[in-house]
């Protein structure tokens, strides 16, 4: 098993004390291998989800437990290893500005380098064939040397995903990793994400607000609203009334417009 959420809820430390929780009593069980898309309106808190399966928030309460431990009872060192083992991709992944494409897709192997190693593949990227196989599969293969601030947005997202096929994690964290694409690469993206997670039977959680994208590529759908669990369903029991009810009155919502955590707190590149 690779994700046990028992009761949990989860605050931002930066919301107002009287704010709703992020997250509420989430049920969730993620078997090892496994793939399955967060849908919901803005604010629902599916961002919130990932970076907390990601331990980067402590929960509020409730039971948690990520490939077998529980990571907030860990020591630091210990819960540092375990992030390790999986790989969190923000929508906007956070690239050093003037960074090689190079270099930042390298940044993938970082928690698996002796300080020594890790100084040195910034000098000199240690594997630029490994980081042009990994862009390539991405449609990005010309952008080796490219810096990495002169990457369009959808460029960027991709290179950070890229990324996420040099790591050697055991679970994929994905967040909306097609937003800034268009609908022939968007297809491709989920594609090969779903491949790579199957070839090496890691498990991968994405958010997505492409509905009809998210029913077609996962078996599973996770539907979040206010920060509850409103179904968890194979595709093939999630009916339109079921999704018309999770975006019931979406519009009406205001976007939430809140700065997320920050790159630091989450980890360097947000991969761990
Ligand atoms: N850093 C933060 N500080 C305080 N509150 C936050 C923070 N980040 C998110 N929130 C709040 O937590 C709730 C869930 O937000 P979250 O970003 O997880 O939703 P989401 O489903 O990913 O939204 P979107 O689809 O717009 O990205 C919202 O009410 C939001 O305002």
């Amino acid at each position: 098993m690779t994700f046990r959420l028992e009761k949990l809820t989860v605050r931002h430390l930066a919301a107002a004390q009287h704010a709703a929780p992020a997250l509420v009593d989430l049920d969730l069980v993620v078997e090892a291998g496994e793939q399955l898309a967060l849908i919901g309106p803005s604010g629902a808190g599916k961002t919130t989800l990932l970076a907390t399966l990601a331990c980067a928030h402590r929960p509020a309460q409730g039971g948690f437990s990520v490939l077998g431990q529980d990571p907030w009872a860990l020591s630091q060192a210990a819960r540092h290893r375990l992030r390790a083992r999986l790989f969190l991709a923000p929508q906007a992944p956070p690239l050093p500005p003037r960074q090689r494409v190079v270099t930042a897709v390298l940044a993938a192997r970082l928690p698996h380098m002796t300080l020594w190693q890790a100084f040195a593949s910034l000098v000199r990227p240690s594997d630029p064939d490994a980081a042009h196989a990994a862009l390539a599969r991405f449609g990005l293969g010309d952008k080796l040397y490219a810096r990495v601030d002169r990457l369009s947005g959808g460029e960027r997202q991709r290179c950070g995903l890229a990324r996420l096929l040099l790591s050697s994690a055991e679970a994929f964290l994905v967040d909306e990793p097609i937003s800034a694409l268009d609908p022939a690469l968007s297809q491709h993206t989920l594609t090969t994400l779903q491949h790579e997670a199957s070839a090496r039977n890691a498990t991968l959680v994405c958010s997505l607000h492409q509905v009809e994208m998210a029913r077609e590529h996962f078996p599973r759908l996770v539907g979040l609203r206010d920060g509850r669990i409103v179904f968890d369903a194979p595709r093939e029991a999630v009916t339109d009334a079921m999704i018309a009810a999770l975006y019931e009155n979406d519009h009406m919502q205001p976007h939430p417009g809140h700065p997320h955590e920050t790159p630091e707190r989450i980890a360097v590149g947000a991969c761990f």
